[in-house]
């Protein structure tokens, strides 16, 4: 696999845990918009070729961006947006393979446009581990605390799950063109629901690498989120 790279970026998600006025992904965070955070680790990158964001069609926010803050990145891309986020990351990779014909060879991170924090560090760790692995590498942080399984209701604890080896997934999630999107398309048609790219690698019967990265690198997935990638945006040097 060669040193560059494509990123896909799926931001076609509505935010609904957010309960904001908008999706996510464009909320303002430090006087730019959250997505915009998380590209600019990105577009700043001398590995990485170009981006896909997958984003939902008739986005009146993406549209604001690129004719804006966005409209000098000439290595940006759009691709449609999916029911699923999974969706959203098969329609970016068909759009690299049959419009812009790249080859299935080439490596491609996926991160979300709702991990704003992502640091260089890691984004350079991912690419120094990743860059050779034939099964894929992600990002991702050891479980810190005491991991409960919920009865059935959901109200009361049923057992403790063993927390040994329980890593909860970041991303970036890199692998290569033609591997993830044959195995993103293997799940989809026996209607397996994947919610990150590792999981159809493994229904593919891989193990994709392990990439210790920095808690920081959250999600914002609800409103207490926006705080602390505030937090950590403006605490980093
Ligand atoms: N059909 C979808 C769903 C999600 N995403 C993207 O995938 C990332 C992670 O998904 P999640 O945090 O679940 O975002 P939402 O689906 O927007 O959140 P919610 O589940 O609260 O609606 C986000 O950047 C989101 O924009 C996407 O591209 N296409
Ligand atoms: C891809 C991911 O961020 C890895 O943890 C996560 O699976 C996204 O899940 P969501 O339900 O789409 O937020």
């Amino acid at each position: 696999m060669s040193n560059k790279v494509w990123v896909i970026i799926p931001a076609a998600g509505v935010g609904a845990r957010m309960q904001a006025d908008r999706p996510k992904q464009y909320l303002p965070l430090l006087g730019k918009t959250v997505i915009e955070h998380t590209l600019d680790c990105f577009l700043s990158h001398p590995a990485v070729t170009g981006i896909v964001v997958a984003v939902s069609r008739g986005d009146p926010f993406w549209a604001e961006l690129m004719a804006t803050t966005l409209n000098q990145y000439s290595q940006l891309h759009t691709a449609p947006g999916g029911r699923e986020r999974s969706d959203s990351v098969l329609n970016a990779l068909n759009y690299l393979v049959d419009t812009l014909q790249i080859a299935p060879e080439t490596g491609v991170l996926v991160h979300d446009a709702a991990r704003p924090c992502l640091s260089r560090t890691d984004l350079d760790k991912l690419l120094a581990i990743g860059g050779n692995q034939t099964a894929g590498a992600i990002l991702a942080t050891p479980v810190r605390d005491t991991m409960k399984r919920a009865q059935v209701d959901a109200t009361r604890i049923s057992h403790t799950e063993d927390r040994n080896g329980l890593w909860h997934a970041l991303t970036p999630q890199m692998a290569n063109v033609g591997l993830l999107r044959t195995a993103l398309a293997a799940a989809w048609e026996k209607g397996v629901v994947v919610t990150d790219e590792a999981s159809a690698l493994e229904h593919a019967g891989l193990h994709p690498v392990l990439v210790e990265g920095d808690a920081r690198n959250l999600k914002i997935t609800r409103p207490a989120d926006l705080a602390l990638a505030t937090f950590f945006l403006s605490a980093t040097p």
